[in-house]
Protein backbone atom coordinates (compact mmCIF):
# COMPACT_ATOMS: atom_id res chain seq x y z
CA UNK A 1 0.00 0.00 0.00
CA UNK A 2 1.06 3.53 -1.40
CA UNK A 3 1.90 6.01 1.77
CA UNK A 4 1.71 8.98 0.01
CA UNK A 5 -1.15 11.08 1.88
CA UNK A 6 -1.60 13.75 -1.02
CA UNK A 7 0.04 14.73 -3.71
CA UNK A 8 -0.20 18.01 -6.05
CA UNK A 9 1.16 17.61 -9.24
CA UNK A 10 1.24 21.14 -11.85
CA UNK A 11 -1.94 22.27 -9.93
CA UNK A 12 -3.46 24.81 -10.60
CA UNK A 13 -5.23 26.77 -7.56
CA UNK A 14 -8.31 29.39 -8.23
CA UNK A 15 -10.40 31.71 -6.43
CA UNK A 16 -13.31 31.93 -9.24
CA UNK A 17 -11.17 33.04 -12.48
CA UNK A 18 -8.55 34.50 -10.86
CA UNK A 19 -5.44 32.25 -10.88
CA UNK A 20 -3.70 32.18 -7.15
CA UNK A 21 -1.49 29.75 -7.92
CA UNK A 22 0.22 27.66 -10.66
CA UNK A 23 2.66 24.65 -11.01
CA UNK A 24 1.73 23.58 -7.49
CA UNK A 25 4.04 20.19 -6.62
CA UNK A 26 3.39 18.96 -3.34
CA UNK A 27 3.79 15.42 -1.86
CA UNK A 28 3.35 14.41 2.01
CA UNK A 29 4.09 11.17 2.83
CA UNK A 30 2.32 9.28 5.78
CA UNK A 31 4.04 11.14 9.18
CA UNK A 32 5.44 14.32 7.52
CA UNK A 33 4.76 17.84 9.15
CA UNK A 34 5.36 20.61 6.27
CA UNK A 35 4.39 24.26 7.00
CA UNK A 36 2.63 26.56 4.40
CA UNK A 37 4.44 29.65 4.64
CA UNK A 38 3.81 33.04 2.97
CA UNK A 39 2.32 36.41 2.74
CA UNK A 40 -1.24 37.82 3.02
CA UNK A 41 -2.69 37.02 -0.20
CA UNK A 42 0.19 34.76 -1.04
CA UNK A 43 -2.32 31.91 -1.03
CA UNK A 44 -1.93 29.60 1.69
CA UNK A 45 -5.50 29.44 2.50
CA UNK A 46 -6.95 29.10 -1.13
CA UNK A 47 -4.42 25.93 -1.49
CA UNK A 48 -5.86 24.58 1.89
CA UNK A 49 -9.23 25.25 0.84
CA UNK A 50 -8.28 22.67 -2.86
CA UNK A 51 -7.21 20.33 -0.74
CA UNK A 52 -10.51 19.92 1.69
CA UNK A 53 -12.86 20.37 -0.91
CA UNK A 54 -14.24 23.73 -0.63
CA UNK A 55 -12.30 25.12 -4.15
CA UNK A 56 -12.40 23.20 -7.08
CA UNK A 57 -9.23 21.97 -8.91
CA UNK A 58 -9.97 22.59 -11.80
CA UNK A 59 -6.24 22.18 -13.41
CA UNK A 60 -3.38 19.51 -13.01
CA UNK A 61 -3.61 16.52 -10.56
CA UNK A 62 -4.06 16.11 -7.21
CA UNK A 63 -5.09 13.35 -4.52
CA UNK A 64 -5.46 13.57 -1.30
CA UNK A 65 -6.19 10.56 1.24
CA UNK A 66 -7.09 8.36 -1.48
CA UNK A 67 -9.71 11.42 -3.31
CA UNK A 68 -8.75 12.20 -6.80
CA UNK A 69 -9.12 15.94 -6.70
CA UNK A 70 -9.75 17.07 -9.88
CA UNK A 71 -13.11 14.51 -9.88
CA UNK A 72 -13.93 15.16 -6.48
CA UNK A 73 -18.02 15.66 -6.68
CA UNK A 74 -19.93 17.70 -4.01
CA UNK A 75 -21.63 14.25 -2.62
CA UNK A 76 -18.24 13.03 -1.60
CA UNK A 77 -17.27 15.91 0.17
CA UNK A 78 -17.80 14.92 3.46
CA UNK A 79 -16.28 11.64 3.05
CA UNK A 80 -13.57 13.48 2.44
CA UNK A 81 -13.58 15.97 5.47
CA UNK A 82 -14.22 12.17 7.32
CA UNK A 83 -10.73 11.40 6.35
CA UNK A 84 -8.65 14.47 7.09
CA UNK A 85 -8.97 17.12 10.29
CA UNK A 86 -9.33 20.58 9.76
CA UNK A 87 -8.09 23.00 12.22
CA UNK A 88 -8.80 26.83 11.70
CA UNK A 89 -7.23 30.32 12.68
CA UNK A 90 -10.82 31.14 14.34
CA UNK A 91 -11.65 27.27 16.27
CA UNK A 92 -15.04 28.00 14.64
CA UNK A 93 -16.68 26.11 17.56
CA UNK A 94 -20.67 25.92 18.35
CA UNK A 95 -21.05 28.84 21.08
CA UNK A 96 -23.76 27.58 22.58
CA UNK A 97 -22.77 23.86 23.45
CA UNK A 98 -20.18 23.02 26.10
CA UNK A 99 -17.27 21.23 24.49
CA UNK A 100 -18.35 17.60 24.90
CA UNK A 101 -21.46 18.98 22.87
CA UNK A 102 -19.60 20.36 20.04
CA UNK A 103 -17.70 17.01 19.52
CA UNK A 104 -20.83 14.80 19.97
CA UNK A 105 -22.24 16.85 17.27
CA UNK A 106 -19.31 16.22 15.18
CA UNK A 107 -19.54 12.49 15.83
CA UNK A 108 -23.39 11.86 15.14
CA UNK A 109 -22.83 13.75 11.88
CA UNK A 110 -20.19 11.64 10.94
CA UNK A 111 -22.12 8.48 11.35
CA UNK A 112 -21.29 7.59 14.50
CA UNK A 113 -24.77 6.05 17.07
CA UNK A 114 -23.28 4.37 20.44
CA UNK A 115 -23.84 6.94 23.06
CA UNK A 116 -21.11 5.02 24.83
CA UNK A 117 -18.88 4.38 22.30
CA UNK A 118 -19.15 8.50 21.25
CA UNK A 119 -18.83 8.94 25.08
CA UNK A 120 -14.76 7.20 25.47
CA UNK A 121 -13.75 8.73 22.10
CA UNK A 122 -14.76 12.17 23.38
CA UNK A 123 -12.96 11.42 26.63
CA UNK A 124 -10.18 9.96 24.34
CA UNK A 125 -9.35 13.20 22.47
CA UNK A 126 -10.01 15.39 25.42
CA UNK A 127 -7.63 13.53 27.21
CA UNK A 128 -5.10 14.04 24.49
CA UNK A 129 -5.41 17.57 24.36
CA UNK A 130 -4.88 18.18 28.45
CA UNK A 131 -8.38 19.24 28.89
CA UNK A 132 -10.37 16.09 30.17
CA UNK A 133 -11.77 17.71 32.93
CA UNK A 134 -13.52 20.55 30.60
CA UNK A 135 -15.85 19.10 28.95
CA UNK A 136 -18.99 20.48 30.86
CA UNK A 137 -17.65 23.88 30.09
CA UNK A 138 -19.54 25.97 27.39
CA UNK A 139 -17.00 26.94 24.59
CA UNK A 140 -16.89 31.02 25.77
CA UNK A 141 -15.81 29.74 29.40
CA UNK A 142 -12.84 28.77 27.82
CA UNK A 143 -9.01 30.52 26.79
CA UNK A 144 -7.99 30.83 23.32
CA UNK A 145 -5.89 28.27 23.46
CA UNK A 146 -8.32 26.40 25.53
CA UNK A 147 -10.51 26.46 22.86
CA UNK A 148 -7.83 26.09 19.90
CA UNK A 149 -7.35 21.98 22.21
CA UNK A 150 -11.20 21.75 21.59
CA UNK A 151 -10.98 22.31 17.75
CA UNK A 152 -7.80 19.96 18.02
CA UNK A 153 -9.59 17.58 19.70
CA UNK A 154 -12.35 17.70 17.13
CA UNK A 155 -9.94 16.92 14.55
CA UNK A 156 -8.96 14.23 15.89
CA UNK A 157 -12.12 12.31 16.05
CA UNK A 158 -12.45 10.40 13.47
CA UNK A 159 -8.33 9.58 13.79
CA UNK A 160 -7.68 11.47 10.10
CA UNK A 161 -5.01 10.80 7.96
CA UNK A 162 -4.02 13.81 7.10
CA UNK A 163 -4.78 17.31 9.39
CA UNK A 164 -5.21 20.45 7.90
CA UNK A 165 -3.96 23.55 10.18
CA UNK A 166 -4.60 26.82 8.60
CA UNK A 167 -3.34 29.07 10.79
CA UNK A 168 -3.64 27.64 14.27
CA UNK A 169 -2.06 30.17 16.33
CA UNK A 170 -3.33 33.21 14.29
CA UNK A 171 -5.34 34.29 16.80
CA UNK A 172 -3.27 33.37 20.41
CA UNK A 173 -0.37 35.38 22.05
CA UNK A 174 2.80 34.61 21.60
CA UNK A 175 3.22 32.20 24.77
CA UNK A 176 -0.03 29.76 24.16
CA UNK A 177 1.25 29.66 20.44
CA UNK A 178 4.19 27.59 21.51
CA UNK A 179 1.69 25.59 23.74
CA UNK A 180 -0.58 24.62 20.88
CA UNK A 181 2.25 24.43 18.42
CA UNK A 182 4.12 21.58 21.27
CA UNK A 183 0.43 19.64 21.02
CA UNK A 184 0.51 20.00 17.09
CA UNK A 185 4.34 18.20 17.61
CA UNK A 186 2.99 15.97 20.07
CA UNK A 187 0.29 15.00 17.93
CA UNK A 188 2.43 14.50 14.63
CA UNK A 189 5.23 12.05 16.76
CA UNK A 190 2.49 9.87 17.97
CA UNK A 191 2.32 9.33 13.99
CA UNK A 192 -0.45 12.08 12.58
CA UNK A 193 0.45 14.12 8.87
CA UNK A 194 -0.06 17.42 9.46
CA UNK A 195 0.33 20.46 6.93
CA UNK A 196 0.06 23.69 8.52
CA UNK A 197 -0.21 27.47 7.14
CA UNK A 198 1.67 29.72 9.71
CA UNK A 199 2.26 33.44 9.59
CA UNK A 200 4.33 32.58 13.24
CA UNK A 201 8.50 33.05 12.75
CA UNK A 202 9.48 32.06 16.31
CA UNK A 203 6.89 28.54 16.03
CA UNK A 204 8.89 27.52 12.27
CA UNK A 205 12.02 28.70 14.04
CA UNK A 206 11.48 26.90 17.06
CA UNK A 207 9.86 23.65 15.96
CA UNK A 208 12.05 22.57 12.50
CA UNK A 209 10.36 21.04 9.44
CA UNK A 210 10.22 20.66 6.02
CA UNK A 211 8.40 24.83 4.36
CA UNK A 212 7.03 25.44 1.51
CA UNK A 213 6.70 28.83 0.49
CA UNK A 214 3.39 30.50 -1.02
CA UNK A 215 4.91 33.55 -3.44
CA UNK A 216 4.26 35.35 -6.86
CA UNK A 217 2.07 32.72 -7.79
CA UNK A 218 3.88 29.83 -7.09
CA UNK A 219 4.86 27.04 -4.58
CA UNK A 220 8.57 26.21 -3.85
CA UNK A 221 10.66 24.46 -0.68
CA UNK A 222 12.59 26.52 1.06
CA UNK A 223 15.61 26.25 3.77
CA UNK A 224 13.93 26.12 7.72
CA UNK A 225 14.83 28.88 8.62
CA UNK A 226 13.58 30.95 5.56
CA UNK A 227 12.03 34.46 6.95
CA UNK A 228 8.08 34.09 6.82
N1 LIG B 1 -13.50 34.28 -1.63
C1 LIG B 1 -12.63 34.84 -2.47
N2 LIG B 1 -13.04 35.28 -3.69
C2 LIG B 1 -12.17 35.82 -4.56
N3 LIG B 1 -10.84 35.98 -4.32
C3 LIG B 1 -10.39 35.58 -3.12
C4 LIG B 1 -11.25 34.99 -2.14
N4 LIG B 1 -10.49 34.67 -1.05
C5 LIG B 1 -9.23 35.05 -1.33
N5 LIG B 1 -9.15 35.59 -2.57
C6 LIG B 1 -7.94 36.10 -3.23
O1 LIG B 1 -7.07 35.00 -3.46
C7 LIG B 1 -5.72 35.38 -3.23
C8 LIG B 1 -5.09 34.42 -2.21
O2 LIG B 1 -5.74 34.58 -0.96
P1 LIG B 1 -5.54 33.58 0.25
O3 LIG B 1 -6.63 33.86 1.25
O4 LIG B 1 -5.42 32.21 -0.27
O5 LIG B 1 -4.13 34.04 0.81
P2 LIG B 1 -3.40 33.70 2.17
O6 LIG B 1 -1.97 33.47 1.83
O7 LIG B 1 -4.12 32.60 2.87
O8 LIG B 1 -3.57 35.03 2.99
P3 LIG B 1 -3.71 35.24 4.58
O9 LIG B 1 -2.38 34.93 5.15
O10 LIG B 1 -4.07 36.69 4.70
O11 LIG B 1 -4.83 34.35 5.06
C9 LIG B 1 -5.74 36.82 -2.77
O12 LIG B 1 -5.46 37.64 -3.89
C10 LIG B 1 -7.15 37.03 -2.32
O13 LIG B 1 -7.56 38.36 -2.50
Amino acid sequence: MSNLVLQLENAEIYQRDNLVLSGVNLTLKKGDFCYLIGKTGSGKSSLMKTLYGDLQLKNGTGSIVGFDLTKLKEKEIPFLRRKIGIVFQDFKLLSDRNVFDNLKFVLKATGWKDNELMKDKIHEVLDKVGLKAQYYKKTFELSGGEQQRVAIARALLNDPELILADEPTGNLDPKTSLEVMALLNHIHKSGKTILMATHDYQLIVKFKQKTLKCEGGALFEVAQQASV
